[in-house]
C-alpha cells in the first residue's frame, strides 16, 4: 500500500508520541469553574506569547474567531474584513447567523493586506441611518493569500486607522508563529498593535485540538462568557491543554522546516508541469494549474497517494508541516511528475 502522502492541510498532523504522554500525564479539573492547572497554565503561556493580559482556551479557530466578534461587537455592527478572509469564507457565515453583524468586505491584496485608503473610506459616520462600524478583522499568516505574512508595520498601519476611528481590531493568528519565523519578529510584535488575537495550537504547532483567544484580562472575562455560550465551556481539557503546551514548547522553532519544505514543494512543481505556484512565504503552497481541471488534478494526485485541496477558481493548495518530511516531499514531486508525464 502506498503510504499517503497528505497535503491537504497543516490540520491533519497527530499527536507525537511525546505530546501523547503529556496528554496522558495531564492534571485536570473542571474548567468551566476554572479548575483545569493545565488549561490555566496554557492560557498564562498563550497571553505571554502574544503579549497579551489574558487567553481563553476553545475547541477551534473557527470557534476563536466567533467568540472575538461576540465580544467586540452587538448585533447590527458592521464588521470589516478582508474578502479571502477565513472568517467571511470558511466560518459559516457564523458573522451573520450568529453574531448579527453586516460584513463590509475590502479586496485583500496578495499580501494579505487591505488597501489603507480602502479602509479610510469605508469605515461609516456615526449617522442616524447607518450600521455603526465597530471592528475590523485581519489576518495573520493569510489563508488564501498563499500563506502571506503581514509585516508588524502594515498591521500597525491599517490597526492605527481603525482605532482612530473607534473601531476595535482583532487578528486571526492562526499561523501568527509562521509569520513569525517567516518574518524574523515575535508573535507578540506582530499583535501588539491588535486588540485580540486568536492562535491555533492544531494547525502548525501540531496539537490536535484547540486554539485560544488573547486579549485583554476584561476583554477575555466576556470572551470566557460567549464560549461558554457557545457551547464551548468544556470540563477536563486538560487533556487537550497539554497537547498545545507541548506544541507551544517544542514545536515553535521547527516552523521554519516547514517553509522550507513548502520552497522545496513549489519549486519542485514549477518544473515538472503545467503548474505556477505562488512562491511561498510560509508553509501554504498555493498553485495555479495552467493546463485541464484542478479537480481532475487532484483526483489524479489522490490516486498516487499525494492529498490536495481545491483553493479558488482554477487553483489547488498544498500545506506542509510537522507531519511531512523532506523525504514525503521528494516523493510527492516524484509521484507528481509520474502524473504529468501519463496526462502529455
Ligand atoms: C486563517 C484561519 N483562521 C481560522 C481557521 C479555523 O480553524 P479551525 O476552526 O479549523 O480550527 C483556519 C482553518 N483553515 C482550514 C485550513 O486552512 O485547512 C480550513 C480552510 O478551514 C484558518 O486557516
Amino acid at each position: 500500500m502506498t503510504a499517503v502522502i497528505d497535503l491537504r492541510s497543516d490540520t491533519v498532523t497527530k499527536p507525537t508520541p511525546g505530546m501523547r504522554a503529556a496528554m496522558a500525564a495531564a492534571e485536570v479539573g473542571d474548567d468551566v469553574f476554572g479548575d483545569d492547572p493545565t488549561v490555566n497554565l496554557l492560557e498564562a503561556r498563550a497571553a505571554e506569547a502574544v503579549g497579551k493580559e489574558a487567553a481563553v482556551f476553545v475547541p477551534s479557530g473557527t470557534m476563536a474567531n466567533l467568540v472575538a466578534l461576540l465580544t467586540h461587537t452587538n448585533p447590527g455592527d458592521e464588521v470589516i474584513l478582508g474578502d479571502q478572509s477565513h472568517i467571511f469564507q470558511y466560518e459559516v457565515g457564523g458573522v451573520a447567523r450568529v453574531a448579527g453583524l453586516v460584513t463590509r468586505t475590502l479586496a485583500n491584496l496578495p499580501d494579505g493586506t487591505i488597501d489603507p485608503a480602502e479602509l479610510r473610506a469605508a469605515i461609516r459616520p456615526e449617522t442616524i441611518h447607518s450600521p455603526g462600524s465597530r471592528l475590523l478583522c485581519l489576518e495573520n499568516t493569510h489563508n488564501r493569500c498563499a500563506g502571506a505574512a503581514l509585516p508588524p508595520a502594515a498591521v500597525g498601519e491599517l490597526a492605527e486607522i481603525a482605532r482612530r476611528r473607534g473601531l476595535a481590531v482583532h487578528l486571526d493568528g492562526a499561523r501568527i508563529f509562521n509569520a513569525a519565523a517567516a518574518l524574523g519578529v515575535t508573535a507578540a510584535e506582530l499583535a501588539a498593535p491588535c486588540d485580540s488575537v486568536s492562535f491555533c495550537f492544531s494547525k502548525g504547532l501540531g496539537a490536535p485540538v484547540g486554539s485560544v483567544l488573547c486579549g485583554s484580562r476584561e476583554f477575555v472575562a466576556r470572551a470566557r462568557r460567549f464560549r461558554k455560550l457557545l457551547g464551548g465551556g468544556m470540563r477536563q481539557a486538560g487533556v487537550l491543554a497539554a497537547a498545545a503546551l507541548y506544541a507551544l514548547e517544542h514545536h515553535i522553532e521547527r516552523l521554519p522546516e516547514d517553509h522550507k519544505h513548502a520552497r522545496r514543494l513549489a519549486e519542485g512543481l514549477a518544473t515538472l508541469g503545467p503548474f505556477r505556484p505562488l512562491p511561498p512565504q510560509t508553509n501554504i503552497v498555493v498553485v495555479e494549474a495552467l493546463e485541464g481541471r484542478v479537480d481532475d488534478w487532484i483526483a489524479a494526485f489522490a490516486a498516487e497517494g499525494v492529498l490536495a485541496v481545491a483553493f479558488g477558481p482554477g487553483r489547488f493548495r498544498m500545506v506542509t508541516h510537522l507531519d511531512v518530511s523532506r523525504a514525503d516531499v521528494d516523493e510527492a514531486l516524484t509521484r507528481i511528475s509520474r502524473i504529468v508525464g501519463a496526462a502529455h
